[in-house]
């Protein structure tokens, strides 16, 4: 129904009183800011002026004491209430200008009177009237606009559900403080309103999705019943908004208990961690900790001095070799057995036989000279039996070997000292010689006294290379688990120690390593983590997942991701079920999720399905759903465009010359990014070579690149992965390129990022996958 021009007057004018109102609390609490500033810095300054120093005799200085802490305390409380002033401030600041985005009118069952709740992205209280102006997106009552057509509607409150009549949604445009639009809103989120948020040209940055949350969505968003949630969403069905929404709306939730430190988020990389960086302040939350888990290995690895592969390099690997190339099979096998529970099996088999020997100790030595040998460690650690877990009697040994250490320093400092005095040609005071003889003794032991602390006296590599190369240990393992070795295992084994002996740690080894790392050293747990999102959860072994689950003991997790986009479950997918019989932890290629759920504990978790799809247009949505026949169900959303186009070339000069026409056809129809997606890295090199005489201002997107520019820009499909364009151009999608089984997914996932516009161009023939095989 057509709002009449009464109402939309009464809604710019409660627009604009509104915004006058916050527009007064701001200078107001400008003032209060530079007040509170002014005192907690007068405080500071007169602290010691307060306090009555006194240390005569012992009630002097309990009283002395006292004071202190009494002004401490007061400082604090400033400090306090000026940061609370601040943050309100800044909070109001964002919002001014369009203070609210929708308005719901709700009758609970048994009161007379309608609520009219207006939303927005925080709530503002009169302070005259007491009057809620605006109700925070994340209160309870609030929901109510997500998840309901007008009609009877329920929402839950932390004590009850509350259940009533609603009569009205509408929502609004407000710009610069004034009221551009209004619509209501029937069935779901005024699709009008959708389709005005999706018909926008891609950002460099993510925007929130507050104003348009979809009910099943908001579902996830606010689930706090799950300690594991498991969501399967089609490509564009808003995973990643998702998971940002939902940590905004659990810091608001939780606000006493529970901050950004208490969260971490992993993201694929850190071009992905640029990209949404700009949501959370957006909803005005205080961005959290956003990792990628090459960073975690990297971190936890820094001492090894290995050469760490990174997961682009691991699948460029898979992708650009062949089961022809030597050593491809057994790398492919390795990477599947040791992404698999069987072998996070076989080292927790290992943690517990090392409780009772076999852990190899590294002398501790000062040049040639070798103070505390690796055997005199093995034996002082296996001396006692002991209930204590390694970990803790690891610490025990570390503060043994710095006591040690002290006593060691203390005879170096002697000797030293005896040979400056014996030094005819040196003249020191005797003061000078003692001071010197400290210090040179202190520098001798100090990078002793480093190792000790990191427990770097454990050989963890050498115990990880053991698993390969020790016939006898790995039988031993192999009994212990109850599980056979696998496939190929001479051929896996020889291979891992040769890489490892070559000082590279492949990313399948990275793992295992530092979980076996942290059996030894106890520092497995980080129990100060409450929620553990992870976007592009299929992208994580079952081996990943029972890692953070150890890692995270006191976490919720909320796993995000699409198993139609699982490249990297290729080899985990297809050989580890041949591997490890049996062992349902492997995930299938299309049920990844189910066998996530066995491994967090499936009492626990909740799985999700994101169908609907709403970044593309149908055509392109529609288009992408061929080259997956039976793969995870996906619903366009229902908004236009054009056809994608195939581009047909006879020989590469053509091709180039398609895919600049077709980036100058783009660029004149008005779109702002402009992605040309190759297969790999070393297919991205090769097309930017030739390309970049043609166009210029082409941008290469690799790896380690940490933002982009709106513009043109080239990149392999795994790390145009999470992003969206305006436009998309397939370099090559010809069968020479995509045609294995392995190659499909990566296809999918670069056809599914495009918001207006796909054109595919192919040298020669057209990939099966867009030809019904
Ligand atoms: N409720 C919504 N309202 C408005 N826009 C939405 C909504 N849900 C999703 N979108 C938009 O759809 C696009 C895809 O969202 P997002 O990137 O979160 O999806 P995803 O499931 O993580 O995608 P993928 O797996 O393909 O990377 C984004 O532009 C996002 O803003």
């Amino acid at each position: 129904m057509a709002i009449g021009k009464e109402e939309r007057e009464k809604e710019a004018q409660r627009v604009t009183a509104v915004r006058g109102l916050i527009q007064g609390r701001i200078e107001e609490l400008r003032t209060t800011v530079d007040e509170r500033r002014a005192e907690a810095t007068a405080i500071g300054r007169s602290f010691w002026d307060d306090i009555s120093v006194n240390a005569d005799n012992a009630d002097d200085i309990i009283e002395t004491a006292a004071s202190m802490a009494q002004q401490e305390h007061v400082l604090q409380g400033q400090e306090r209430s000026y940061r609370h002033a601040q943050d309100a401030l800044r909070k109001l600041q964002r919002v001014v200008d369009a203070p609210y985005f929708s308005r719901i009118d709700f009758q609970e069952r048994g009161e007379q009177e309608r609520e009219k709740i207006y939303i927005g992205l925080t709530s503002f209280i009169d302070n005259t009237t007491d009057e809620i102006l605006i109700y925070d997106w994340r209160a309870p009552i609030a929901s109510l606009f997500y998840d309901y057509p007008p009609g009877p509607a329920t929402y839950r409150t932390p004590e009850m559900d509350v259940s009533g009549e609603l009569l009205l949604k509408r929502q609004y445009i407000i710009k610069a403080g004034a009221l551009q639009d209004l619509f209501d809103t029937g069935l779901s989120i005024g699709d009008e309103m959708l389709q005005m948020m999706l018909s926008r040209s891609a950002d460099e940055k993510m925007s929130s999705i507050v104003t348009t949350i979809q009910r099943e969505q908001n579902g996830i968003i606010r689930d706090d019943r799950h300690k594991v949630l498991v969501v399967q969403g089609a490509a564009g069905s808003g995973k990643t908004s998702v998971a940002l929404q939902r940590i905004a709306y659990l810091l608001y939730k939780y606000r006493t208990t529970l901050s950004a430190d208490n969260m971490i988020l992993f993201s694929p990389n850190s071009l992905f961690s640029d990209y949404v960086s700009r949501v959370l302040p957006e909803l005005g939350e205080a961005t959290m900790q956003q990792t990628t888990f090459q960073d975690y290995l990297t971190h936890k690895l820094t001492d090894t001095g290995l050469r760490l592969e990174d997961p682009y390099d691991q699948l460029e690997f898979i992708l650009t070799g062949t089961d022809t190339d030597p050593g491809y099979t057994t790398r492919i096998q390795s990477i599947t057995y040791k992404t698999s529970e069987a072998f996070l099996a076989l080292i927790e088999a290992y943690g517990e036989k090392l409780k009772g020997g076999g852990i190899r100790f590294l002398d501790l030595a000062v040049g040639k000279k070798v103070l505390i040998t690796g055997d005199e460690l093995s034996e002082r650690f296996y001396s006692k039996t002991s209930i204590l877990a390694i970990g803790e009697r690891m610490e025990q040994l570390s503060e043994w070997i710095l006591e040690q250490l002290e006593v060691f320093q203390a005879d170096v400092q002697k000797r030293f000292y005896r040979k400056l005095v014996r030094e005819p040609k040196y003249m020191g005071t005797e003061p000078e010689m003692k001071k010197m003889s400290r210090i040179k003794a202190h520098k001798a032991i100090a990078p002793l006294k480093e190792k000790a602390q990191k427990l770097a006296y454990i050989d963890v590599l050498g115990m990880y290379q053991g698993i390969f190369a020790d016939g006898g240990l790995q039988q031993e393992l192999a009994e212990l688990t109850g599980q056979p070795l696998p496939e190929g295992w001479a051929a896996i084994s020889a291979f891992t120690v040769k890489a490892l002996e070559q000082g590279d740690l492949l990313y399948e080894d990275a793992t295992p390593l530092v979980y076996l790392k942290g059996l030894l050293e106890g520092q497995l747990r980080i129990g100060t983590i409450r929620y553990c999102l992870v976007d592009e959860a299929q992208d994580y072994s079952p081996f990943h997942y029972a890692y953070l689950k150890k890692l995270f003991p006191r976490a919720r997790f909320t796993l995000l991701g699409d198993w139609n986009q699982g490249i990297f479950t290729h080899a985990n997918a297809s050989v580890t079920a041949n591997v490890t019989a049996g062992n349902a932890a492997a995930p299938s290629d299309t049920h990844g999720y189910s066998s996530i759920s066995e491994l967090m504990g499936e009492d626990e978790t909740e799985t999700i399905r994101l169908v609907k799809s709403y970044r593309s247009t149908r055509e392109i949505t529609e288009f992408a759903c061929q080259v997956l026949p039976g793969g995870e169900p996906v619903e366009p959303f229902s908004r236009s465009g054009e056809a994608p186009r195939l581009l047909r070339a006879a020989d590469e000069h053509e091709l180039d010359r398609l895919v600049e026409e077709a980036v100058q056809h783009r660029r004149e129809g008005g779109a702002g990014t402009i992605a040309i997606i190759c297969k790999t890295e070393r297919e991205t090199a090769s097309a930017h070579a030739r390309l970049k005489p043609r166009l210029p201002e082409l941008a290469w997107i690799r790896k380690d690149t940490l933002h982009y520019e709106a513009g043109v820009m080239i990149l392999p499909a795994y790390l145009a992965k999470g992003l969206e364009f305006d436009a998309v151009i397939i370099y090559n999608a010809g069968a020479a390129v995509y045609a294995e089984a392995k190659e499909r997914k990566l296809f999918y996932t670069a056809c599914t990022r495009p918001l207006h516009h796909l054109d595919v161009c192919y040298l020669g023939e057209l990939t099966p996958f867009l030809q019904g095989e």
